[in-house]
């Protein structure tokens, strides 16, 4: 039995129609996609209402209701974790419930928004319990193994995640989460994900930007996955990590070098990422436009047509030329 923080998440995205309501029939067809691939399957899990999934511009509510389709699609068939992000953290607490209520395998934990000194300002490493008290509220409420996505207001080399004082601190004090996702660069994901190996007891280090997948697996850096490059890339990152776990090096340089990395590259732009992960879907087909809840941004033309251009040198499948302009008009 693979641990919960072994797994290959998906962070989904989630359609809108054209006047910005959750696309319901839209998103019950995208979950089948990975749900369809029995590659996918074997080593995926999804993670419902992640950052990907806009989950800031979300009522309780439309959380509730995006988690419900999601769990009758997946009917046991990989682990789902629900986001529990909310602006107070008795919502937080609520919305962890919602999801428990709703049978989900874990949640998947995000530290406060809001005023300076819990976001941009947060010292993590000498205030943890600013995250660290919202987790514990969640854990006494639903007891659910827990798989974090860490950011702050971090120097480098942690930027944007937490750097890895309060890491080693937060999980020392909470046996519940299983998985730390990586939101870090090179290097910080090399000193998190060493510090981690040294705890007493494990947490899976979960890689986020798959621009540098292969080289942690190469370092055995690599435990699972939670990341919203699987919501263009499946089949190709599907067949570079296949190609890893047969040792087939060659294989895996081939899959690498034949466009992935480049395209990756493009989309793993921190000011842009989670705009181009949908832009990305969007030309895949997956997606009926790349439409986001306001403040979010609309694409620029200059994006769609570079991740255009990328997805066909990496040999994905891609909508028609003719569709990419007219579908971002509102
Ligand atoms: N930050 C993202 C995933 C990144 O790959 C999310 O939580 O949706």
């Amino acid at each position: 039995m693979r641990s919960l923080g072994d797994v290959c998440y998906a962070a989904v995205l989630l359609p809108f129609t054209p006047d910005l309501k959750v696309d319901e029939y839209a998103f019950r067809h995208y979950l089948r996609y990975f749900l369809g691939d029995p590659r996918f399957v074997a080593r995926g899990g999804l993670c419902i209402n992640p950052e990907a999934g806009e989950i800031f511009y979300l009522t309780r509510a439309e959380k509730r209701r995006v988690l419900e389709i999601a769990m009758e699609e997946v009917g046991g068939k990989v682990p789902v974790i629900a986001g529990t992000w909310a602006l107070t953290t008795d919502e937080v607490v609520d919305t962890a419930r919602d999801a428990k209520a709703l049978g989900v395998d874990g949640i998947f934990v995000t530290p406060p928004g809001g005023a300076q000194d819990i976001t941009s300002c947060w010292d993590a490493d000498n205030y943890p319990e600013v995250w660290s008290d919202q987790i514990k509220a969640q854990d006494r409420a639903v007891d659910l193994p827990i798989i974090t996505h860490p950011v702050s207001g971090s120097a480098a080399p942690f930027t944007p995640g937490l750097p890895v004082a309060a890491t080693v601190a937060i999980c020392k004090e909470i046996p519940n989460i299983v998985g730390w996702k990586m939101t870090y660069g090179y290097d910080g994901y090399r000193i998190v994900g060493k510090a981690l190996r040294q705890l007493p007891r494990r947490v899976s280090v979960m890689a986020a930007l798959a621009s540098r997948f292969h080289e942690y697996r190469a370092t055995d850096l690599f435990d699972g996955t939670l990341s919203g490059f699987w919501n263009y890339g499946m089949e190709s990152m599907l067949d570079h990590l296949d190609a890893w776990d047969r040792r087939d090096i060659d294989a895996a340089c081939a899959v690498w070098q034949g466009g992935l990395s480049q395209l990756h590259e493009y989309v793993a732009d921190m000011g842009r990422l989670h705009v181009r992960y949908k832009v990305a879907a969007w030309l895949r087909g997956h997606i009926p436009n790349p439409f986001m809840r306001p403040p979010m941004p609309a694409p620029r033309q200059i994006e769609i047509d570079t991740i255009y251009g990328l997805l066909k040198a990496a040999g994905l499948s891609v909508i028609d030329q003719k569709e990419t302009a007219l579908g971002v008009r509102r």
